[in-house]
């Protein structure tokens, strides 16, 4: 049988005054395309922090790709997306070709030449956001959701095999936000890349994915997205910490 590609094992984190998750276990599987979905404060990003090896847990274990995250190698096959990456200076003077090729660093290292298959290789990147014809413009004159497939394409160009994103739409104006997620659905179903992504977009973002996790400490739901409505009102109460009853066409057979 072949790993989880991330396994999180009873995990719990607090910073020095706040308890951020409380025993947490969840698996990402291959081909999933997860959203976690939370109110503010609920440790999402906390989570993602945990996946990407960026915080250790003061409980639990965390084995990517069937490794424990502290044997862990192969770190360019996790991609990430944050949330700040579309606050990006607007007076940096960077081509969309030299931002994605950036992505390339972790491979080549930060101060060697990119060899020549980068060119190539940036322009399958923006391809695959369908921003393959803005490869010589400065990203500066870029809007934001335009900017933030830049910075999905510099994560792609590194090959991960799973991307996580931080609520990605932020900047994205609500007109673009159902493109933008087709264009993240595609990425999972044609280039298999597996997908794991923080959101409060939950009416546009369930149609394209297949799994979800409720999050507020603690895991209320996590399984295929069909299932969400086998959470009751008062598991959903505790989850949002208020009445949220509205989200009940989630899954199918309350649509
Ligand atoms: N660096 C930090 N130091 C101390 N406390 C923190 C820090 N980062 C987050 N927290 C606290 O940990 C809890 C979880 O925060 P986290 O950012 O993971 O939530 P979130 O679900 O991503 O929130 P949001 O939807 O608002 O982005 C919150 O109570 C937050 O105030």
């Amino acid at each position: 049988m072949v790993a989880p590609l991330i396994d999180i094992k009873d995990i719990s984190f607090e910073y020095e005054q706040t308890k951020a998750l409380d025993n947490i276990s969840m698996k990402v599987e291959e081909g999933d395309f997860l959203a976690i979905l939370g109110p503010n404060g609920s440790g999402k990003s906390t989570l993602l922090k945990i996946m990407l090896g960026l915080i250790k847990p003061s409980k639990g274990k965390i084995e990517l790709f069937g490794v424990d995250a502290k044997n862990f190698k192969n770190r360019e096959w996790i991609g990430y997306v944050s949330q700040k990456s579309n606050s990006f200076n607007s007076g940096f003077p960077a081509t969309v070709e030299e931002v994605v090729a950036g992505g390339l660093a972790k491979k080549t290292g930060l101060f060697h030449r990119l060899p020549k298959s980068a060119h190539q290789e940036v322009a399958e990147a923006l391809e695959a956001v369908g921003m393959q014809d803005f490869m010589g413009r400065s990203v500066s004159e870029l809007s934001g959701g335009q900017q933030q497939r830049i910075f999905i394409a510099r994560a792609l160009v590194a090959k991960p095999k799973v991307l996580i994103l931080d609520e990605p739409t932020v900047g994205v104006d609500h007109q673009n936000v159902q493109a933008f997620y087709d264009m993240l659905a595609s990425l999972n179903r044609d280039k298999n890349i597996t997908l794991v992504l923080v959101t409060h977009d939950v009416d546009t973002v369930t149609d394209r994915i297949t799994h979800v996790a409720c999050l507020n400490q603690t895991i209320h739901f996590h399984g295929f997205k069909e299932q969400l409505h086998t959470m009751s009102d008062e598991q959903r109460e505790a989850w949002y910490g208020h009445s949220v009853r509205k989200i009940h066409h989630i899954g199918g057979s309350h649509a």
